[in-house]
């Protein structure tokens, strides 16, 4: 340990380096523990703070170095989705040369759907422990779309909490409180003003120590205002993320983990704060514990809730204990859980057939004989 933040103390990094002097802070834990002890060869752990296309800044032990993909691991690559990206757990060959020769499975992962035309999903972020959902007491606010965000949350394998924004912009934010509470019955929410300087300390109360977290919500309702709350320092954004130093520096390295003063680790990314569904679970919305518990006394097992006999969902919106938004949220995002799994099959099935037409093409170019 000693050793450790002597090496620390002389690095180059200094400004990292006193936050990264230990794994479990930087979100290590008997999860990937487990699966270094079941490698092969040895290797040294690193978190990808920032990167792609083969190169990539990492949070080791003895603070920030550079990395390079191992060509080995770029073969084994079968989807984009399986290169490393930020927040990924990595192994770098030991002794030194940065060399990443191992990604560590994710504990959880945040997907959206990669540019350009291809149906492949691309990472916004692994290893995400809690996504902080903000809406503000404003017009911004709308149930609907944070069912959206559960759905997503959820499909990620993170926590979530809700953010309730600017409440010195509302006078009573019980209704507000009540809509998330019946979308989400079981996820904290937390109620805060940045004007007021209210709620940052329970907001930072769900961050655990080596925990990692991100801010979504649309734009405009306070998430960088929350971010800077939260660093402790004002965090520039201009199009591109820009970080600090200790000394309060911008510079532009492109990093995209940000180490908390106290604890945790936040990750906002280009792309992130805005999560969009790839992925909308097979069996229907996975939020919905109200409808889905209502579901299982439908007379039909496969009940769509949309006029067939014996539906206790139905009878639930008869009798009013199920309002009809709930049930028209529900309804649309099953439909766009089957839109997105169509169009992924679509676009595979024109991959398969561009490919095939590639390849007689060259066919008919080179004629054979
Ligand atoms: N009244 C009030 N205004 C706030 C509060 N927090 C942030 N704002 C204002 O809301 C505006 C948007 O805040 P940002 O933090 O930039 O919002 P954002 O969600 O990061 O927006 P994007 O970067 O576009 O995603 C700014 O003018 C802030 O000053 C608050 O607690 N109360
Ligand atoms: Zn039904």
């Amino acid at each position: 340990m000693n050793s450790l933040s002597n090496a620390s103390a002389s690095s180059s990094f200094s400004s990292a380096s006193s936050l990264s002097s230990s794994l479990d802070r930087l979100g290590w834990g008997p999860f990937f523990e487990q699966q270094r002890a079941a490698l092969a060869d040895p290797v040294a752990p690193a978190r990808i703070a920032s990167g792609g296309g083969g190169t990539y800044q990492v949070l080791t032990e003895r603070g920030p170095e550079r990395a390079t993909l191992s060509g080995r691991l770029l073969h084994q690559a079968d989807e984009p989705a399986a290169l490393p990206a930020v927040g990924d757990w990595v192994g770098l060959r030991p002794g030194g040369g940065g060399l990443l020769v191992h990604r560590f499975d994710r504990r959880t992962c945040l997907l959206r759907k990669g540019a350009g035309r291809k149906a492949e999903a691309q990472v916004l972020a692994a290893n995400v422990d809690t996504v902080m959902v903000v809406s503000s007491l404003n017009a911004d606010f709308n149930p609907r779309r944070l069912e959206r965000y559960l759905e997503v949350v959820l499909d990620s394998g993170a926590r979530p909490v809700f953010v309730l924004s600017k409440a010195d912009l509302c006078e009573d934010a019980a209704p507000f409180l009540d809509a998330v509470q019946a979308i989400a019955p079981s996820a904290p929410v937390v109620l805060v003003s940045a004007l007021l300087r209210q709620g940052l300390d329970a907001l930072r109360a769900h961050v655990g120590a080596g925990e990692t977290v991100v801010f979504v919500g649309s734009s405009g309702v306070g998430k960088s205002t929350l971010v800077n709350g939260l660093l402790g320092v004002s965090v520039q954004r201009e199009g591109h993320i820009r970080e600090h130093d200790e000394r309060g520096r911008h510079t532009t390295t492109g990093r995209e983990i940000f180490l908390l003063p106290d604890a945790g680790l936040l990750i906002d990314t280009p792309g992130i704060r805005e999560l969009e569904p790839w992925n909308l679970g097979e069996g229907g919305p996975a939020g919905f514990d109200d409808i889905r518990a209502l579901a299982a006394s439908c007379r039909f097992r496969d009940c769509s809730h949309q006029g067939e006999p014996g539906c206790a969902v139905e009878r639930a919106l008869a009798d009013g204990t199920l309002v009809p938004d709930r049930l028209e949220g529900f309804h649309k995002l099953e439909a766009e859980g089957r839109y997105l799994r169509e169009r992924h099959d679509a676009r595979a099935r024109a991959e398969t057939k561009r490919h095939f037409k590639q390849i007689s093409r060259s066919l008919r170019r080179h004629p054979k004989g």
